[in-house]
């Protein structure tokens, strides 16, 4: 099994058993590379994991030593981490609202202290255990010897390989219309500047689609991109390869961002650049990007040292979509954790809108489907670092149907059909890989 011999890991159990500790403990081995997520196909656990961060880091995890569901079990487990240390790490995420419905294997919230995570980066391959020995340590122990001879060999995953029976909007075209004008009216204009609106793509498939095999080809074109699959009930995933970053935290340093404001690519780089120059001086794109950096700097004034945007916008360029990128730095106050910052900065108006609560409200009454966890929060946090990515660009997966989705900020000047177009080019990234070209089909 990936390389631990058996002595090694009984040495290494054995001397955590002879201990007194309490709490959280993680033993770690380092490993030779295999393919994470062919390993991870073949496990047998109803919790499973894969998490990928534009630097190249990724980790596969598997099982449970603990799991968090509540705001004070998240908040206990935060406070209980050592601030200098980032080996223990709490992997999952949050619904986009609070009010929202609940996905099927998806709650509110759900973070969880894998039982086995393979992590990997250019430089190391570590194979880690975790433990919880706040209740019965002699339990865990035994516990941990059975899950460990129990994991699997990787084995190359299945191919990507399925076809469209059908397909369906929520809202559709005439509904989505309608919506964008009650924001862009000024009467709502004058309460409520920006509210993003999304929609759901359901799509019923031939065949089971595997999500492992669907990361790895998503990834692999969405190099920058976060890339993630949480598997918490071993029927549905929620699968996505998002371009924007939460944050992310290393002790009181925090770099956040304002995503937002897109136009298309062109495979022509002629054309390519004049929308890319034509998207960084729109004023309605503009407007979209100055609304998320206003609003995360007020939000990250409340509760930092110091707060600094850069002074220009960069371009973020993907394979099907360009996008209005500026990031954000901030020292924050030694006494906030990571459930504080997750409420203080999520959901951000580059998925939500300004102000929040209106935004939400139109949203919650509105939009005609549950967001579930697209466009709510995903990542990890240790004591010492943490990194969140914005769950966009995802999609839920159930084995032979994919309901994937896309948001567009609607602010003073969005027009309906260019907000629609705006949504196909975002979707298009996940339906190009499966070949799936919903325009030429009737729903
Ligand atoms: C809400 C989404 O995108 C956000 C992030 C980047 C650009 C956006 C925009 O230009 O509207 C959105 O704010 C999504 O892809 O579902
Ligand atoms: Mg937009």
């Amino acid at each position: 099994m990936i390389s631990i011999d058996s002595t090694a890991f009984e040495k290494a159990l054995e001397g955590l058993a002879a201990t007194n500790l309490a709490g959280y403990q993680q033993l770690k081995f380092s490993c030779l590379k295999v393919d994470p997520l062919a390993w991870l196909n073949q496990q047998l656990h109803t919790v499973r994991g894969y998490w990928s961060e534009p630097s190249g880091a990724h980790t596969a995890f598997v099982g449970q030593a603990c799991d968090l569901l509540s705001p004070e079990q998240l908040q206990n487990a935060c406070e209980s981490l050592n601030h200098n240390d980032d080996s223990l790490r709490f992997y999952g995420g949050m619904a986009f609202s609070r009010r929202s419905a609940q996905w099927p294997g998806f709650p509110q919230r759900r973070f969880v202290l894998p039982r086995f995570e393979l992590r990997q980066n250019a430089q190391l391959s570590e194979f880690v255990i975790n433990a919880d020995f706040h209740n019965n340590p002699r339990q865990e122990i035994e516990l941990i010897r059975s899950q460990f001879y129990a994991l699997q060999d990787p084995h190359p995953l299945p191919p990507l390989s399925c076809q469209l029976r059908q397909y369906s909007y929520q809202p559709n075209f005439e509904r989505w219309q309608k919506l964008v004008d009650e924001v862009t009216a000024p009467s709502f204009q004058a309460h409520t500047a920006k509210v993003v609106l999304a929609r759901q793509t359901q799509i019923k498939l031939d065949r089971e689609l595997n999500p492992f095999t669907l990361i790895d080809h998503w990834q692999k074109r969405e190099q920058q991109c976060y890339s993630f699959v949480f598997q918490f009930d071993g029927v549905h995933s929620f699968v996505g390869c998002s371009p924007e970053r939460l944050y992310s935290r290393d002790g009181l340093d925090l770099r956040t961002e304002a995503l937002a404001g897109t136009a298309p690519r062109h495979i022509d780089p002629a054309q390519d650049i004049e929308l890319a120059n034509r998207l960084l001086e729109d004023d309605k794109n503009q407007r979209e990007n100055q609304i998320v950096v206003d609003d995360l700097v007020r939000r990250l004034q409340e509760i930092s040292l110091h707060v600094q945007p850069q002074a220009h916008t960069e371009l973020l360029r993907l394979r099907r979509v360009q996008h209005l990128k500026r990031p954000i730095h901030a020292t924050i106050s030694p006494d906030l954790d990571d459930s504080a910052l997750l409420s203080t900065l999520h959901p951000t108006p580059a998925v939500g809108g300004l102000p929040r609560s209106s935004a939400m409200r139109f949203i919650e009454q509105k939009e005609g489907f549950d967001r579930g966890w697209y466009s709510g929060a995903v990542g990890w946090f240790s004591g010492e670092r943490s990194e969140f990515s914005v769950a966009i660009r995802s999609a839920l997966l159930s084995p032979t149907s994919l309901n994937t989705y896309a948001g567009a900020g609607i602010v003073e000047g969005s027009q309906a059909q260019e907000e629609w177009d705006e949504l196909n080019h975002k979707t298009a990234a996940l339906l190009d890989l499966l070949q799936l070209d919903l325009d030429s089909l009737s729903a």
